[in-house]
């Protein structure tokens, strides 16, 4: 991101955003309900044009990707999908617009651990399995940029484990893992870096050691860094 301002009429959802997501590591990317995290990711992902400055992958907008299901993978919302196509239908419908084959589509389908469900309608599938598709949609292109939006959200302890493990294991393989959440105790296990964002703007872009160095943990560093940026705060 460089200078990146997302308007949506008065509205300024990104102020001027600066910063670096680097290969090998996994990112937390943390901030207010507001904040503008997911039109970030939006715009990375082309879904949305930048107001002014930019977003790039590998030092490229993503629109001007040749093959970009193989650059960069993403899951925004688990919900987007075709209720009535089933896990395998969903995937191989993906996979063949982007040039890839039937035998990635069972290859990332194993891996999210869908695999004996995949003839399933994704119409019926529980929230954790949603998440799980939309990952392995994001993995079909084996892209070397991953980001994820809140994919933690309702998951049972079962899956809030998978998720952190596979991040982990993501970023072991030298990818780009972007990670957007609002659990603390779970993003202070998961990466070990962090960007925190409010109003926009960019707060902190800091290692996950340093934070917890300087506060006593990342939740009271968040709180902290955050205080005056909240902005749908419940009186209390
Ligand atoms: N399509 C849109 N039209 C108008 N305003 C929008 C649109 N998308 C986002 N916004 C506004 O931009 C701001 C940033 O929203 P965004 O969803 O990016 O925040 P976020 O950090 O992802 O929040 P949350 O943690 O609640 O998901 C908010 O004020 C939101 O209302």
């Amino acid at each position: 991101m460089r200078e990146l301002t997302k308007k949506y009429g008065g509205t300024r959802a990104v102020d001027r955003l600066t910063f670096t997501v680097e290969p090998g590591h996994v990112t937390g990317f943390l901030g207010p309900n507001g904040a503008g995290k997911s039109t970030t990711m939006r715009v990375l992902l082309g879904l949305d044009a930048p107001t002014s400055g930019e977003a790039l992958v590998n030092g490229r907008r993503y629109t001007s990707l040749r093959r970009p299901l193989h650059e960069v993978g993403a899951l925004l919302d688990a919900n987007a999908l075709h209720p009535g196509r089933s896990a395998y239908n969903h995937l191989l419908g993906l996979a063949l617009t982007n040039g890839i084959g039937p035998t990635r589509v069972a290859e990332v389908l194993e891996r999210v651990g869908l695999a004996g469900v995949a003839r399933k309608k994704a119409g019926g599938f529980s929230l954790g399995m949603k998440q799980r598709l939309g990952i392995a949609a994001a993995l079909l292109g084996d892209p070397g940029v991953l980001m994820f939006d809140e994919p933690v959200n309702g998951l049972d302890p079962d899956g809030v484990r998978w998720i952190r493990d596979l991040m982990r294991s993501l970023a072991a393989e030298g990818r780009t893992v972007l990670l957007s959440s609002h659990l603390m105790s779970e993003m202070a296990l998961t990466a070990d870096r962090i960007v925190i964002v409010g109003r926009g703007r960019l707060i902190v872009e800091s290692a996950m050691k340093d934070l917890t160095d300087a506060y006593d943990s990342l939740e009271s560093a968040y709180l902290a860094l955050t205080a005056g940026s909240v902005e749908y705060g419940a009186t209390r």
